[in-house]
């Protein structure tokens, strides 16, 4: 579960990027995070896999207080939550060892690895394309690879930051039916995005922020704005 309570993240410059947040994201369910440019969506992901503590407030990641370095360094905590970004973040290496690497840097069994590795691939449909790099590939699939990598430690949590800002509709709807069936899988998404189409057509829970406060937190909710 991820909990925010009373969370303020105020920026070395002064700004206040998010001003008092109050959330609870339970076990397996699908969120967008959504709301006007520079309202405070990146940031709240950002908290979440902490890349960014809070000014003030407390975010918990089932139960552990992410701003409690010692415990954070726990991998049993860390490990629990995979990260996807719009522009994939990928190694120059093929598909496999982007993926593999992150079973290396945790120091799986060698012999667990390989298995593990092409299971995922095959799950995001790149079974055949295991031994490109990523500029063999296309938007989608790096994508796709950036996918694999996240989820390859079977986290509790995938964050993505608009996963389907650099694609094309019929790859970013591909995308979307991928972390669809993650979700069902048991994994919690939690998904920041512009998109407004996915947002209408794929009904889930949408978080609003405004102003780095939110304004609207609906069941099957509505995208609700023009852009
Ligand atoms: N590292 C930083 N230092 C200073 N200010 C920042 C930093 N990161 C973000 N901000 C500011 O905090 C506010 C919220 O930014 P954030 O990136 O969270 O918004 P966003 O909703 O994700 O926007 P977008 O939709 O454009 O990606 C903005 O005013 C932004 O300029």
């Amino acid at each position: 579960m991820i909990e925010m309570h009373d969370v303020w993240k105020v920026y070395d410059n002064g700004v206040e990027a998010l001003r008092g947040i109050n959330v609870k994201i339970d076990r397996g369910e699908f969120v967008y995070i959504v709301g006007p440019s520079g309202a405070g969506k990146s940031t709240f992901i950002k908290l979440m896999y902490r890349e960014e503590k809070p000014t003030h407030g407390v975010v918990l990641i089932n139960g552990v207080n992410v701003k409690r370095v010692r415990d954070w360094k726990i991998p049993h905590v860390r490990r629990k939550i995979g990260v996807v970004f719009q522009d994939f973040k990928l190694l120059n290496m093929t598909a496999y060892d982007n993926v593999a690497f992150a079973l290396e840097a945790i120091e799986t069994p060698r012999r667990k690895i390989r298995p593990r590795v092409e299971e995922v691939l095959e799950l995001v449909g790149l079974s055949d394309r295991m031994f490109a790099y990523p500029s063999q590939l296309s938007g989608g699939e790096q994508q796709r690879v950036a996918i694999a990598r996240a989820i390859v430690n079977n986290p509790s949590f995938l964050i993505a930051d608009e996963p389907t800002g650099n694609l094309d509709p019929e790859n970013s709807w591909d995308i979307m039916y991928l972390l669809e069936e993650i979700n069902k899988r048991g994994t919690t998404i939690v998904m920041a995005t512009h998109n407004k189409e996915i947002v209408n057509t794929l009904r889930q829970r949408v978080i609003a922020i405004e102003q780095g406060i939110i304004v609207r937190d609906e069941e099957g909710g509505e995208y609700g704005y023009e852009d």
